[in-house]
């Protein structure tokens, strides 16, 4: 459990505090509508618990639950462990390219309605080929249903992320096989992430492999600092080269880190619910987001795996609204970090600073 506390933190408002309840709401919708960036969700865990039925059902398959319900119910989690066991349960009803193709589009419904403008979405092969799904179906489906989002105004690219608790020798594989795809799906397909159980994991493990990328150009990202110690983030960006750290809300066990993170402005693609449900801080009210903000670090709010958290991005901004008491220039600031943060070309990202600039200050 993280703990807030002991840490010098500049307490000076930058608004008279605290929010009244009515101005509070004005900015939760204001922010619902603002157009911002999500550069945090693994699309496995977008797969709401009725869809995993339906497929569970088209594939004939039978799942560990026999209802919505009873499967819902299994979503208490206690570590990062107990919910990563439900969510490879949850994935094993993706078989076909169509499943893959309406998990993509049921997210992409949600990111519009989010006003998510940009996505950078992470995907696990791993959890799929070791089922038989091969490469192909999963792209296929995935892409289809992002190249019907882009059409509708979502803009987005997807990160290939290893399973850490797998071995070097299979992510190393893994890559190989997906070196085509790369070459196939270069407008989506940009780069490599970290995912899974993190302690005993450290990124030090993946330096090969991120580093082959390195040498391809690939954008690179990893987890650290979810769960594991300061000295994984200090990996990721010193061993792997990462350009994003994900979670990475350790960090603040380290001043010298904080000032390093700040002053290169390497974003956190940091996760408020999933931090909650995860057990990560014992409740919002305790979440570092605002003191990490306050120190200048590049943070960026995200669902992670909105099916299982309790929302998607819009939701996550709410609840830290509510809980950290968030200024309209905090919000700002996070919003505009998302669009700093991306993946997307520099022409892009300026009309999206207008884009966003437009609606905040008119
Ligand atoms: O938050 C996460 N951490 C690590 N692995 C994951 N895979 C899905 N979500 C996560
Ligand atoms: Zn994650």
């Amino acid at each position: 459990m993280i703990s807030n506390q002991n840490v010098p933190v500049d307490t000076t408002p930058d608004t008279p505090q605290s929010t009244s309840a009515a101005a509070r709401l004005k900015l939760k919708e204001k922010v619902d509508r603002a157009p911002k960036a999500e550069l945090h969700i693994h699309i496995e865990g977008s797969l709401e618990p009725e869809l995993i039925f339906s497929l569970a059902e088209r594939n004939g398959i039978t799942l560990p639950y026999s209802s919505v319900e009873s499967l819902q119910a299994a979503y208490a989690f206690t570590s990062l462990q107990s919910f990563l066991d439900i969510y490879y349960a949850g994935a094993s009803v993706l078989i076909h390219e169509e499943d893959f193709y309406d998990m993509t589009c049921a997210y992409v419904d949600q990111a519009l309605d989010n006003g998510i403008i940009h996505s950078e979405i992470f995907f696990d092969p791993q959890t799929h080929t070791v089922r038989g799904v091969s490469m192909e179906t999963m792209l296929a489906g995935i892409e289809r249903g992002l190249a019907e989002g882009e059409k509708r105004g979502l803009s987005s690219r997807l990160i290939l992320c290893f399973l850490r608790h797998l071995s070097e020798e299979d992510a190393l594989r893994t890559f190989n096989q997906a070196l085509p795809y790369f070459e196939q799906y270069a407008h989506r397909l940009i780069g490599i992430g970290l995912d899974s159980s993190e302690l005993g994991h450290p990124p030090a493990k993946f330096a090969r492999v991120f580093s082959q990328a390195l040498g391809r150009k690939m954008r690179l990202v990893a987890h650290a600092g979810e769960e594991g110690p300061v000295s994984y983030i200090y990996e990721a960006l010193d061993i792997l080269r990462v350009e994003r750290i994900d979670h990475g809300v350790r960090c603040l066990e380290d001043p010298q880190l904080v000032e390093r993170l700040a002053q290169s402005r390497i974003a956190l693609t940091v996760c408020p619910l999933s931090n909650l449900k995860l057990c990560v801080f014992d409740s919002l009210s305790d979440h570092n987001l605002k003191t990490l903000l306050e120190k200048g670090v590049a943070v960026t709010v995200n669902s992670d795996d909105p099916a299982y958290f309790g929302g998607h991005v819009n939701q996550n901004y709410r609840a830290l609204i509510d809980a950290l008491d968030l200024t309209e220039q905090q919000c700002y600031t996070l919003l505009r970090n998302s669009l700093e943060a991306s993946f997307i070309s520099d022409d892009k990202r300026q009309a999206m600073y207008r884009q966003l600039d437009h609606f905040w200050f008119s």
